[in-house]
């Protein structure tokens, strides 16, 4: 977990927290630099809802101490709200009033200028502007989602904590939520905490990873450096017509398996593929490579091996 503390706007240290009798969070440690995309990835239970509820200042922790751009969110909770925004399961949407009224509603209570351009942007960025003015609790989860995104939007927060953003959305909804937030964090620098069971969506706008795992978090860096830390050795799937068959190797390389035309090695490194491709070039073409288990989810399942013994 090495991660520069110098320009972090959230900093977690030993924190805890219980239910009654239950430690849900237990000594977490934790910090983000200002811009990042940090994923939060744990299984059902592991505290991630918890953890974001810490943050906002919704909940308070017990021990350690929690810093959000300097406020202390369980006696500063308002100064970190103003300043964030936070999408959860639930939007806290007011169902008997239409799309628009809740954007208008809220942006209200957020004392949003020039209310009437910032509503009708984030309406036509989520794509609700034909949907604005039905209810919002006769809304389709997707676009309740899509809504709920909006009003966490209205106050271009510094901060967003987004608990499952894509649940319920369709694959269309769920790419146009995740390049929006990517395109928003890249032109307003804002610092994204997104939890999410679905890794691979996560693994395109993520700049780092940490992962909860019984109320600890047990890891937390860049892809790059998981995948070095984590993936000893690759799995690629060739497609060609090369004439090899498992068991069988070249220059070195085992052939695992062969489905047809697609020919699955295993190898050390990165630097054995050009090695290998070249072989094969050298008389047949290569129509196709794919690594295998270089993905977040492999990465995912290795460090909770690593961790549960
Ligand atoms: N208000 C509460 N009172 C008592 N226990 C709670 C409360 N909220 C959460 N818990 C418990 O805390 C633990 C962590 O829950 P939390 O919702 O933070 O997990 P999560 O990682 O977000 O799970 P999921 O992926 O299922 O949403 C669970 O055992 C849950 O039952």
């Amino acid at each position: 977990m090495e991660r520069g503390a110098a320009l972090a706007i959230i900093s977690v240290s030993k924190v805890s927290k219980r239910y009654g009798n239950e430690l849900i969070l237990k000594d977490i440690n934790f910090s983000a630099n200002e811009g990042e995309i940090i994923g939060l990835l744990g299984p059902n239970g592991a505290g991630k809802t918890t953890f974001i509820r810490l943050l906002n200042g919704v909940i308070n922790h017990d021990t350690g101490s929690i810093s959000i751009f300097g406020f202390n969110p369980a006696t500063e909770g308002d100064e970190i709200r103003k300043l964030s925004g936070i999408v959860t399961e639930s939007a806290g949407l007011y169902h008997q009033m239409s799309g628009r009224e809740n954007l208008n509603f809220f942006a209200g209570l957020y004392k949003v200028k020039d209310k009437k351009a910032q509503i009708d942007k984030l309406l036509n960025l989520f794509d609700l502007e034909e949907h604005q003015h039905k209810l919002a609790g006769a809304y389709s989860t997707g676009m309740k989602k899509r809504l709920g995104l909006a009003k966490a939007l209205l106050h271009n927060p510094k901060i967003l904590f987004l608990d499952e953003p894509t649940n319920g959305l369709d694959p269309e909804g769920i790419r146009m939520v995740l390049s929006y937030l990517k395109k928003y964090n890249q032109e307003t620098g804002t610092t994204i905490l997104i939890c999410s069971h679905v890794l691979h969506q996560l693994e395109t706008i993520c700049t780092s990873f940490a992962f909860l795992e019984s109320g600890s978090i047990i890891e937390h860096a860049p892809l790059h450096k998981l995948e070095a830390a984590y993936i000893k050795e690759l799995t690629i799937t060739i497609e060609s017509n090369f004439p090899i068959e498992p068991t069988h190797t070249i220059k070195g390389f085992q052939c695992m398996r062969r489905r047809g035309s697609y020919i699955t090695f295993k190898l050390h490194n990165k630097e054995d593929i050009p090695i290998l491709l070249k072989e094969i070039l050298k008389s047949y073409p290569v129509y196709s490579v794919i690594q295998e288990n270089n993905n977040l989810e492999s990465i995912y399942f290795h460090i909770r091996e690593g961790n549960n013994g």
